[in-house]
């Protein structure tokens, strides 16, 4: 049988039972994880719907393999097939630290778009995790994907660029902070009003279709006014103007507190809450990273610049039984194009030794056959999920923290899995 595009009409994805998903295996860790979460991806498709639909894997080059045999990092050609495909998934890619070409992983969010990177963070029963009751952290990041210190754009000391933007900063624009101009290297962050508010509006929206509680925009605003200070008003105003009477923020609580008083506030608030509106808040990023291990229950959905949401992204990992079961999915809500991926790296040093755990990639290929309408294959593998960690068959990384587990490999998990579907 041969595979069928998915397609996007008025910002609908149609699938058909046949699907073509390009595929980018990854570096380090990547084939092995990616060989274990196809096969239970592939089983649990077959046996959710009788074998009246698939999915035809397509190869596409990134990373070392695409350097090997084209010699380029990230060819045309991958970035063309995505276009043309819609809905991809990909194992991670090595980025060099201090020098070398910029992030692979991030180019491929610049070149479509794909402006939210939606990681949920949720609690599987049995996974061993640092926390009391992990069961109490049940959060989605939406992380902005397109802007930030993360664009990449910096210039490194010494070079004329850096001088040039220095001088200029120094000379035009009456910056006289730059503690040691000579020696400096210098990026730049943009923050933008659209940008924000497509992230705001999409973490919104999913929150109105999911049911969740609340909103919180993380930010450094304090410090960073124009930057992240702005994500915080527009965040609000997006709200507000958006999703009227659907929200209760804490920017309209702030409001009836200087006309009305606190009690009348939070009268307001609780009324809101009891009528199922959305609360929509703020948080402060410092404080912000301890109340998420102090007090998890109060975060809901989280709406975030892209540096914080990365920081956030690994850290809630950690609480739910870390980076091995962390996925993730890059999304642009508007042209309907989106790349699933795990929110670990390369992990190089058990790279080809079929150890870790496959979960992480494994999730987002559940996420993205959610996102596909395949939601009864996604149960199935949430339920092997359940039912294999149970059993404690697990990866390296959960066995050295559960008592009487038995390590098997990565590969291994993959069969156990599919054994358990
Ligand atoms: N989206 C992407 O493609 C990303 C790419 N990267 C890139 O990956 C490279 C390595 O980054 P690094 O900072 O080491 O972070 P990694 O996420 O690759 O690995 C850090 C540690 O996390 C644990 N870990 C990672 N993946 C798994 C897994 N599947 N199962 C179990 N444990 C896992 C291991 O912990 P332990 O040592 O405790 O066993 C590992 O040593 C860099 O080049 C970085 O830029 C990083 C993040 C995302
Ligand atoms: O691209 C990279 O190498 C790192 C990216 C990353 O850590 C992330 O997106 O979470
Ligand atoms: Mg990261």
């Amino acid at each position: 049988m041969s595979g069928q595009k998915i397609t996007v009409t008025n910002g609908e994805v149609n699938v058909p039972n046949n699907p073509i998903i390009p595929y980018i295996e990854g570096d380090g860790i990547g084939p092995d994880i990616w060989k274990a979460a196809s096969r239970v991806i592939e089983a649990a498709v077959d046996k959710a719907y009788n074998g009246e639909k698939s999915i035809e894997w397509k190869e596409v080059l990134a990373g070392e393999k695409a350097f090997e045999q084209t010699g380029e990092w990230l060819p045309e050609a991958t970035l063309d097939t995505i276009r043309e495909y819609i809905i991809a998934i990909k194992g991670p890619l090595t980025t060099p630290i201090g020098g070398g070409f910029r992030s692979l992983n991030v180019a491929l969010r610049q070149e479509l778009d794909l402006f939210a990177c939606v990681r949920p963070v949720r609690w599987f029963n049995g996974v061993p995790s640092p926390v009391k009751r992990p069961e109490d952290t049940d959060m989605v990041i939406f992380r902005e994907n397109s802007e930030d210190i993360y664009a990449g754009i910096e210039y490194q000391e010494g070079t004329d660029e850096a001088k040039k933007l220095i001088d200029f900063l120094q000379n035009e624009m009456g910056a006289t902070k730059i503690r040691f101009p000579e020696t400096s290297g210098i990026g730049i962050k943009p923050v933008s009003k659209e940008g924000t508010e497509r992230l705001v509006r999409a973490a919104l929206q999913y929150a109105v279709d999911e049911g969740r509680k609340s909103l919180t925009l993380v930010h450094k605003g304090n410090i960073m006014k124009f930057t992240e200070g702005a994500f915080k008003n527009w965040g609000y105003e997006v709200a507000e103007k958006e999703f009227g009477d659907k929200v209760f923020t804490w920017a309209q609580y702030d409001r009836i507190v200087e006309e009305q008083g606190k009690d009348a506030a939070n009268e307001a608030q609780s009324k809101a809450e009891a009528e199922g509106k959305i609360i929509v808040k703020d948080s402060i990023a410092d404080i912000f990273l301890q109340q998420i291990l102090t007090r998890p229950k109060e975060f809901d959905v989280v709406a975030t610049m892209n540096l914080n949401g990365d920081y956030v992204s690994d850290a809630l990992a950690a609480q739910v039984g870390g980076i091995g079961i962390a996925p993730g999915a890059n999304i642009n809500y508007d042209s309907g194009h989106a790349i699933f991926e795990a929110t670990h790296g390369t992990a190089p040093k058990y790279a080809g030794q079929d150890k870790v755990n496959p979960s992480s990639v494994l999730l987002s290929g559940v996420l993205m056959l959610r996102h596909l309408g395949w939601g009864e294959a996604a149960d199935m593998i949430e339920q092997a999920m359940d039912k294999t960690i149970a059993s404690k068959t697990v990866t390296y990384d959960f066995a050295r923290l559960m008592d009487g587990a038995t390590e098997v490999k990565c590969s291994e998990f993959g069969d156990a899995l599919i054994s358990n579907l």
